[in-house]
């Protein structure tokens, strides 16, 4: 998802060296499966396929003459197999693959014309679907071709929508921008290259992380040099263009301007430029003016990007339901193959692979079955929780709504999120009723590119009414509770002014939201103050709660302000729960609902089951489990979320759950300890780890990691735009600094059954995107008592790559991990974990059983997926 960054040669140069130390033996090339992959995913390559490009998967370059020969044999026989059915009548693939044998060995293949792989191009057929395969020239050189013209059009698309104020110069003529730059300049390298080339200018700013650079000149003569040096002038491999920086007409419609002080850097001076009849009816005529002016600049191919809230934040809204069902299976199944690929890859040279590998040849080359996809019993306005930005329209209103775009490429537009799909009617109103406010406070909007600024987001939490039924008719009649948490940074801003000012808006959210028709719940009104460059702030960034005037006295004398605690409450299995500002829960409750209890069923619970729920957030799975098991250990690193969860345990009489505030890397392999510390036959097994040698182990898996959970900020907005599996939405990197390992512990714990009487020990897992740290899979793997694991993710990639780890049968004789390399860094996560498992201490491995997809985020891509690990 994130782009990888620095996509020049010199960058790519100066990691190979690095790559080589650290590249799997085993690997011969990684990039060359990548096509393959794509083709797999059209559906046009059977998984079981062997061909040039997916050859690399066995045999092992780093096996034995005997591994070589036995995995050869493997080979040799599939292919035998294949070609059974393939002689007599010509099979659709016949010769649309390249013979790797062939090619390997000097044009030699032992089957002869009877192969039924192409012996080199002239024999090579087109696919069924006209494409070639990808290892071959043809198909190299078409996508080279290809490419060549995505640049040319992506040139003719030049479209920077960057609605924050970033001018110099009174006449947007003398402003431009300069766009396809390497990512990694800064306004330094900008002004030296603008130099080297002669060019003059007034003023020259670029961010790095951006392709885009802004250059304001003092006149006109300035600009046509500029445009003329700069034509066709490349760097690295892109063709640097010089653009307007859209809207053309920002200057003229937005009516505030903002002083920023030289030294501060901070807005110190806020000139409100309009009367107030001239901002509504900029406001009232927004709509058609926006619409005419895109149309004319898509016409013009300047705009041709998504050109609204909906296409962003709901891409497969255009599709019927039926058909994004569909469309997720599909995409999912071919994510879930590249776990057989790579365990395949990754199994140790003498080591037999998994009866799970081989029998993945039936199934498609899938793992396991995937059982099918369960729908979202909302499929409109499903979403309990919305992060709105807060920024520019397109033609210059102050907006609430979703980033059109990404700030990477030049575009910061913010449009209304009216049609998307997910969001409910009572979200959107709140988000107009501040924007509605926005247009008259005297504090600026944030501004992202020079970081400036007052208000940043808007965050709207929705809580249920207890209840069985949902009446989808009128889904709002369900929402009792509504918390808005306001994102501001109040650094440099005078107190008294924010305090007026956040007087202000809560008075005017309470009229407005009683005002409404019908009358909206608002429970909950947090400011949290964030100084970061993303939005995404970290878990303890401080909260303030305010107090809302209560609506039917707000005209009487005695208008009556209530300030309540910062937490709404909503319902799953009938167990009430209380959540607070920056806790995490499922944005879609039915559907989480149904998840769960999907996870409780493959995790085969009873009363002898001791259940750890790793990456609790509120206690949700744990806590609706309770019942079924004889203990409940959760653990979870955001603070308020593990109070949330306790008290949830609380209001609902659970007695069996200890919850604890830790990061599960910090914790697990303490906790087995503590919890599994009875000799079992197992633990005799060489399988188990020294305490010495894992610590080490550890170490050097956490020195891997600690890096890989690295939160990219861009990725982050981009999650902003409504997808709440983002970091933002789980956080991974939470500023919870804990001192010791378990800082702190919720115990309502049944102690009268000693935990070594839990025959059954499982664990239910559901980490942020990144998946789980790899000091914790090292623990859950090499604990021979744990036999069952449920994985949850919100992101199948890092299942995968977890999986692997997880899955693939451990060499005798584990490699000692490399704290100094730093090739992973461009690695893909299904590479890294292959690594991983060199390292991984010899352990029995847990084999995949069953995975199913739930689908918690209709017109998204998005999609959960539940998979069963088990040890035999
Ligand atoms: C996808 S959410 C799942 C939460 C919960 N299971 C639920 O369904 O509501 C992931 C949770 O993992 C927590 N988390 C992230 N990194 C963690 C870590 N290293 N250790 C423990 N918890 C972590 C986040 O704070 C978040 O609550």
């Amino acid at each position: 998802m994130a782009d990888s960054p620095g996509n020049n040669a010199s960058a790519a140069e100066t990691l190979n060296p690095s790559l080589e130390e650290i590249k799997p033996l085993n690997t011969e090339s990684t990039n060359d499966a990548e096509p393959f992959e794509q083709l797999q995913q059209e559906n046009l390559v059977e998984a079981g396929e062997a061909t040039a490009a997916d050859e690399e998967v066995q045999p092992s370059s780093s096996q034995s003459i005997e591994g070589q020969e036995s995995a050869g044999k493997r080979k040799r026989e599939d292919i035998e197999e294949e070609n059974e059915g393939t002689k007599s009548s010509l099979h659709p693939l016949w010769k649309t693959s390249l013979c790797s044998y062939f090619r390997r060995q000097s044009g030699h293949c032992s089957h002869g014309d009877a192969c039924r792989y192409a012996h080199g191009e002239e024999e090579l057929r087109p696919r069924p679907d006209n494409s070639w395969d990808p290892t071959s020239e043809r198909a190299k050189k078409l996508l080279k071709t290809e490419n060549e013209e995505k640049n040319e059009t992506s040139d003719a698309e030049v479209n920077v929508l960057m609605t924050d104020a970033f001018v110099d110069s009174s006449d947007p003529a003398r402003d431009k921008c300069v766009v396809h730059l390497p990512r990694k300049w800064a306004s330094d390298n900008l002004k030296s290259y603008l130099d080297e080339q002669g060019i003059l200018y007034k003023t020259a700013k670029k961010k790095k992380g951006m392709t885009v650079g802004f250059v304001s000149f003092e006149n006109t003569e300035q600009v046509k040099n500029a445009i003329e040096i700069l034509g066709g002038k490349t760097i690295g491999n892109k063709q640097i263009k010089v653009a307007d920086v859209l809207p053309r007409s920002f200057e003229k419609k937005a009516k505030s301007t903002i002083s920023v002080s030289e030294g501060t850097g901070q807005a110190t001076e806020i000139l409100l430029g309009t009367d107030d009849s001239s901002v509504s009816a900029s406001i009232n005529g927004c709509e058609n003016n926006d619409t005419v002016e895109m149309d004319k600049l898509m016409g013009d191919g300047l705009v041709a990007k998504a050109r609204n809230a909906c296409d962003v934040v709901t891409p497969l809204a255009h599709m019927s339901y039926a058909d994004q069902l569909e469309h997720k299976k599909n995409s999912l199944m071919q994510t879930l193959k590249k776990l057989t690929r790579n365990a395949r890859k990754a199994c140790p040279e003498g080591i037999p692979l998994p009866e799970w590998i081989l029998k993945s040849r039936d199934i498609g080359g899938l793992p396991c079955k995937l059982e099918g996809i369960l729908e979202s019993p909302l499929v409109n306005g499903y979403r309990n929780k919305c992060e709105f930005s807060v920024g520019y329209s397109f033609m210059g209103k102050p907006t609430v709504g979703f980033m059109i775009g990404n700030f990477r490429d030049g575009v910061t537009a913010v449009e209304e999120p009216v049609d998307c799909p997910n969001i409910s009617k009572i979200a959107c109103k709140f988000a107009a009723i501040f924007q509605e406010f926005l247009q008259h406070s005297s504090l600026p909007l944030w501004n992202r590119i020079n970081n400036t600024g007052f208000w940043r987001q808007l965050t709207v939490r929705e809580g249920r009414s207890p209840g069985e039924t949902i009446e989808v008719a009128a889904l709002e009649s369900n929402i009792s509770e509504v918390m808005l948490m306001i994102q501001v940074c109040s650094s440099g801003f005078d107190d008294e002014l924010v305090t007026t000012e956040f007087e202000r808006m809560a008075q005017s959210l309470a009229l407005e939201a009683a005002e409404s028709s019908p009358p909206l719940p608002l429970t909950v009104l947090v400011v949290q103050d964030h100084t970061g460059i993303s939005n995404a702030a970290p878990v303890d960034a401080p909260l303030r709660t305010l107090s809302i005037t209560k609506a039917e006295t707000t005209s009487g004398p005695d208008a009556n302000d209530i300030t309540v605690e910062a937490r709404i409450h909503d319902y799953i299995s009938n167990l009430r729960f209380s959540i607070s500002p920056t806790a995490f829960f499922q944005v879609n409750t039915l559907a989480a609902e149904k998840l769960y209890s999907l996870a409780g069923d493959w995790a085969g619970l009873g009363p002898d089951t001791l259940l750890f729920d790793i990456c609790c957030g509120t206690g949700t799975i744990g806590l609706t489990l309770a019942h079924r098991v004889g203990m409940v250990v959760g653990i979870e690193m955001n603070a308020s979320a593990v109070s949330d969860a306790q008290r949830n345990a609380e209001i609902n009489g659970i007695k069996n759950c200890r919850f604890i505030c830790a990061k599960a890397e910090d914790v697990m392999g303490s906790l087995l300890k503590e919890y599994l510390n009875v000799p079992s036959k197992q633990d005799e097994s060489p399988h188990v780890i020294s305490e010495d040698n894992g610590k080490d182990d550890l170490r050097d898996l956490e020195n891997l990691a600690s890096v890989d959970n690295g939160a990219d900020l861009e990725e982050s907005r981009i999650h902003e735009l409504g997808d709440d599996t983002s970091s933002s939405g789980c956080p991974n990197n939470g500023s919870e600094e804990l001192e010791g390992p378990i800082e702190r512990s919720c115990i309502s714990e049944d102690t009268s059954k000693t935990v070594q009487q839990y025959k059954d020990v499982v664990a239910i897992v559901d980490p942020p995107r990144v998946g789980l740290h790899p000091v914790v899979i090292k623990a859950l793997r090499t604990h021979p008592r744990l036999r069952r694991l449920v994985y949850i993710s919100c992101n199948p990639e890092s299942l995968v790559a977890n999986a692997i780890e997880l899955c693939t049968p451990s060499t005798n004789k584990p490699e000692k991990g490399n704290k100094n390399n730093r090739g992973w860094r461009k690695m893909s996560s299904a590479g890294l974990a292959r690594h991983r498992t060199k390292s991984m201490p010899s352990s029995e491995p847990f084999h995949p059983v069953k995975a199913m997809a739930v689908d918690l985020f209709p017109h998204t891509q998005h999609c959960e997926m539940v998979m069963l690990l088990e040890r035999l």
